[in-house]
């Protein structure tokens, strides 16, 4: 006699997932952004070398709305509990790693993201490792085993197809358009009613071949060693400001606002650089920044540390005004938690947060997606390294199709057509990467 047909509305007991990772130490396998395959979708946290690399998917979380981050910290702590993990190096990044991307507004159609993927290169300090991790349904069987043995390093990729010709196209607000309504926002932070708001615009890019990933991140990494160039489900970009660092209980944040253009001219740029340094309005518009972050980082930390006046921070395209706070972590607090606390900083929303935030709805005009948001990682220990997924671009469900974002802090006696031109400015990393 045959089994009876299962009753398709019983419910079906269906176990967690179960990460199994293990982690070797390899020899060095050369650049970590050429070992990203090609076909897999690549993930990316790298700067001057060292971060990790990652392609294929063990697991994904996907959250959305005002819990975003919690939610996709409670499945990440979930995944762990059940994990099988061996870990023959132990440095920060190893083990299982998370590669996380998270919308800017609590509002936003996109969808946050952490993803673990099936491989992932590291390189620290003289160390290079290699994670695979895969998921299997939990149970005493997979727990009682290890993958392996874990193959030695991954090899170099050849390079990729050149770029294609792209044509660029106004986003959701054309250039005067968006000059207009900056001039409206200085006029409502002239009023009284905030004192900044960072408005952003986009631009659309059509590349006459589909855009390869891998070509970008390598190119942005060449041009623009002082940042970290990522990508995470089809986000890519060379951001120079790192939101929150931890590392067991200390704590760093890379503040940047106050931006002037380069020429392109070394001298006139150090005179340009000691311009910026004394400028009230950029000095102003950089200490709304820093005390953002202060204020969110200080109900976590035991101390802080606030260097007294900011540096200036010298990029390909642009300079910026920069302060590394840092601080001492009172308790085992994660590095998503405290992206979360720190979002959305004076550097991407404006002073204060809940008027800056209600002015980029009524007057920007576009879904900003996870522009703006962390973005980053997070290990099993919970540290990790999330920066503002900034000078970048979202590409689409067309590979042909990039959807690149700028912004600028606009405080009183902004110029909307200076802000224009230095939003063009900061679109050039990517321009450029596009082959544009
Ligand atoms: C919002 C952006 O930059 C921020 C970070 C550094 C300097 C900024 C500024 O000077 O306006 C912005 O606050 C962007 O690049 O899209």
């Amino acid at each position: 006699m045959s089994a009876p047909a299962p009753d398709p509305v019983a419910p079906v007991a269906r176990p967690a997932p179960r990460l199994v990772a293990r982690t070797v130490e390899i020899d060095d396998p050369g650049p970590l952004l050429g070992l990203l395959p090609p076909g897999a979708e690549p993930f990316s946290w790298v700067r001057r070398g060292e971060g990790i690399v990652g392609w294929g998917e063990a697991a994904r979380l996907r959250t959305t709305g005002p819990g975003r981050f919690r939610e996709a910290e409670r499945g990440w702590r979930r995944l762990l509990a059940g994990a099988v993990v061996r870990d023959d190096v132990g440095l920060r990044g190893t083990g299982p790693v998370a590669f996380g991307s998270f919308a800017f507004a609590d509002a936003s159609s996109a969808a946050s993201s952490l993803v673990v993927p099936a491989t992932v290169v590291g390189h620290r300090e003289g160390r290079w490792w290699l994670t695979r991790t895969t998921t299997g349904e939990s149970g005493p069987s997979i727990g009682a085993t290890i993958p392996g043995p874990v193959s030695g390093a991954p090899p170099q990729q050849p390079d990729g197809p050149p770029p294609g010709t792209v044509v660029f196209a106004d986003g959701a607000v054309s250039s005067p358009d968006w000059e207009s309504l900056v001039g409206r926002a200085v006029a409502r932070v002239e009023r009284g009613e905030l004192d900044k708001v960072v408005l952003a615009r986009d631009l659309l890019a059509r590349s006459s071949t589909p855009v390869d990933v891998r070509g970008l991140l390598r190119r942005l990494a060449a041009a623009y060693p002082a940042t970290w160039t990522f990508s995470v489900d089809g986000l890519v970009g060379a951001t120079p400001e790192m939101l929150v660092r931890t590392q067991v209980r200390l704590v760093a944040s890379r503040v940047l606002a106050g931006t002037i253009r380069r020429t392109g001219d070394d001298a006139h740029d150090l005179a340009l650089a000691a311009s910026l340094a004394r400028s009230s309005k950029d000095l102003g518009e950089h200490e709304y920044a820093v005390r953002s972050v202060v204020e969110a980082l200080t109900p976590f930390c035991a101390g802080t540390n606030v260097p007294e006046s900011p540096f200036v921070l010298h990029l390909a395209n642009v300079m910026h005004l920069a302060t590394d706070v840092t601080g001492v972590l009172r308790d085992d607090v994660s590095s998503l938690r405290l992206a979360e606390a720190l979002h959305p900083s004076a550097a991407v929303c404006g002073t204060p947060t809940a008027a800056a935030a209600a002015l980029i709805d009524e007057v920007e005009g576009m879904d900003r997606g996870r522009y703006a948001g962390p973005v980053g990682w997070l290990d099993s220990d919970g540290d990790g390294e999330w920066g503002i997924a900034l000078r970048c671009g979202q590409v689409g469900d067309d590979p042909h199709e990039v959807r690149l974002f700028a912004g600028c802090g606009i405080v009183a006696g902004s110029d909307p057509a200076a802000e224009l031109a230095e939003s063009a400015a900061k679109f050039v990393p990517m321009r450029d990467a596009l082959g544009g």
